[in-house]
């Protein structure tokens, strides 16, 4: 599927569906917030999985309780396009039934 660079209103109207998001630079971000090192260690395990079925991948962090995330679209030269919103929406999906914050 071709993907192109998304507008900044776009991304401005997007990111207002999608609290907790950010643009910082060209990428979108967000951390979360876990009850235990443990928790964020399986919610990035199910981020991985998730990013494999996209083939869409963000750069992931684990820290102590938090997991962050920062994605862009490498193959339009790093713009933010429709499949970054897709990942984000998912990984949003999926942070509930972790118990991110
Ligand atoms: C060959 C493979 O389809 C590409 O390298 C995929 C993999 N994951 C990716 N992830 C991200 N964030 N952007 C891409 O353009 C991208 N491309």
């Amino acid at each position: 599927m071709p993907v192109e660079p998304l507008s900044q209103k776009e991304i401005e109207d997007r990111l207002a569906e999608l609290p907790g998001w950010s643009l910082d630079g060209d990428r979108l971000t967000r951390s979360y917030r876990l009850a235990s090192h443990f928790a964020a260690t399986a919610m990035v395990v199910h981020i991985a999985q998730v990013q494999d079925k996209l083939n869409h991948h963000s750069d992931l962090t684990l820290g102590y309780n938090t997991v962050s995330l920062s994605v862009n679209t490498h193959s339009v030269g790093g713009a933010v396009t429709e499949m970054d919103f897709k990942l984000a929406h998912r990984v949003e999906e999926l942070a509930a039934g972790h118990g991110a914050k």
